[in-house]
């Protein structure tokens, strides 16, 4: 087994009582999926986090599965374990349920911020490297008051060097599983706190505004208008691409990046993967970036033989940048020969690696002409595809 480097613990055995009544605040709903779908979601498909570990109550484990339907199957999800009486306990029982992956680093997050965004996670791990914790924080900017009896001003505290803190909070997994073993019993509110009893080294890091732990009532309010602000409206454009190499002399063929054993080979400037070619093709005709050859000009000698995948990366990364998603392709190879079918599969794994998509958008088919026109009479192959692209729609 491959040693993870960085588990995500969330802490989701509370029950909820300062947000009313509705039932355990991370199984409600906010703008269509529970809260908690929202939360885990951003760990798991967090770039630099291997495994994911929600921490629930014993009595809710049909509410868990009910909200998280659509990510049961994610690969990086554990298995859900049973917290404690207070959050402190579910965050050790959470920590010990991992102590056989022996992570190097740990991060715990409250299930109620469903707002957190992978940049803050980023900025926590990143710290980790120099410091035994790190969580997100934010300075204190309002004027702190101590009230004493009916709210009278005791005094104004100073609020320089203090800050709110958020989570996620990160750690070296073995020094936070000693030190929360070690205050087992005392009542302390974050784990920040459990690490600095035991005299570890915790470091503040930029949190977000954004990142608001949902707690009373009229926190949903603010939360539906935080995620109105922040969706963005998806428009879904699709693209065509068509291409054709002609045979030469030679022994395979490299077809949607696989090498496919051959009597001839594909002539062509770069490797002539006609497949991924009529691929990047469709993909920047659904972007409206132009074609291939506005982008890699066969004229330009520094294309010559290259590998097809650097012009689909370029049609993923062009699509990237718009903050857009693939997320349908489908590719029709034309030939007599090579047989297509024993390679599909392959072919729909490399696609999708460079696409950085689940294979499962991608279809690869292939058919005959038959034996007429040129592919009929094998003298090349041609390619066909459409690619769907889901775009923010612009003035949303
Ligand atoms: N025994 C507990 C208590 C809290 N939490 C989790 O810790 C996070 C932060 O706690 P808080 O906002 O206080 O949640 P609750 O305990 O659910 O709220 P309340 O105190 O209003 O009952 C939440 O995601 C909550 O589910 C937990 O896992 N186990
Ligand atoms: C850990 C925490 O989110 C840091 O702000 C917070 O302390 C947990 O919530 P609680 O209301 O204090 O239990």
């Amino acid at each position: 087994m491959v040693k993870p480097d960085t588990i995500a613990i969330i802490v989701a055995a509370g029950r909820g009582t300062r947000a009313g009544a509705g039932g355990p605040k991370q199984y409600r709903n906010l703008a269509g999926r529970a809260v908690i779908a929202w939360t885990a979601e951003a760990f798991l498909n967090h770039p630099q986090i291997d495994g994911v570990r929600v921490i629930i109550h014993r009595d809710d484990r049909g509410e868990y599965d009910a909200a998280m339907d659509a990510l049961l199957d994610h690969p990086n999800l554990l298995e859900p374990v049973f917290g404690g009486a207070e959050r402190q306990d579910s965050v050790r029982l959470g920590i010990e349920s991992v102590e056989g992956k022996t992570p190097k680093y740990v991060l715990i997050h409250d299930a109620a911020r469903p707002f957190i965004d992978e940049k803050t996670i980023a900025r926590v791990i990143e710290a980790l490297s120099e410091h035994d914790g790190a969580l997100a924080a934010l300075p204190v900017h309002d004027t702190l008051k101590r009230a004493g009896a009916e709210n009278i001003i005791e005094t104004t505290v100073p609020r320089d060097a203090l800050w709110r803190a958020q989570t996620p909070q990160g750690f070296h997994y073995d020094k936070i599983l000693s030190a929360h073993r070690a205050a087992c019993g005392q009542q302390l509110t974050d784990d920040a706190a459990v690490a600095e009893a035991a005299g570890l080294c915790v470091a503040l890091v930029a949190g977000s505004p954004d990142n608001m732990k949902l707690t009373q009532a009229e926190d949903f309010g603010m939360a539906e208008t935080l995620l109105g602000r922040k969706a963005k409206v998806m428009e879904y454009r699709t693209g065509h691409g068509f291409d054709v190499h002609a045979f030469e002399d030679g022994n395979a063929v490299i077809i949607c990046g696989v090498e496919i054993p051959h009597e001839k080979k594909l002539k062509g400037h770069s490797d002539a993967d006609v497949g991924m070619h009529a691929l990047t093709d469709a993909i920047l005709g659904a972007i409206g970036e132009g074609d291939i050859g506005d982008h890699f000009p066969p004229s330009d000698p520094q294309w010559k033989g290259a590998p097809s995948h650097v012009f689909l990366e370029k049609a993923r990364d062009l699509v990237a940048a718009r903050d857009g998603k693939i997320t349908h392709c489908d590719v029709t190879l034309m030939c007599e020969a090579p047989k297509i079918g024993p390679h599909r599969e392959k072919m729909r794994e490399a696609l999708a690696e460079i696409l950085s998509i689940d294979a499962a958008r991608i279809s690869v088919k292939a058919t005959t002409t038959e034996q007429l026109g040129f592919t009929g009479r094998r003298e090349g192959i041609a390619a066909m595809a459409t690619a769907t692209v889901a775009l923010p729609q612009e003035n949303s």
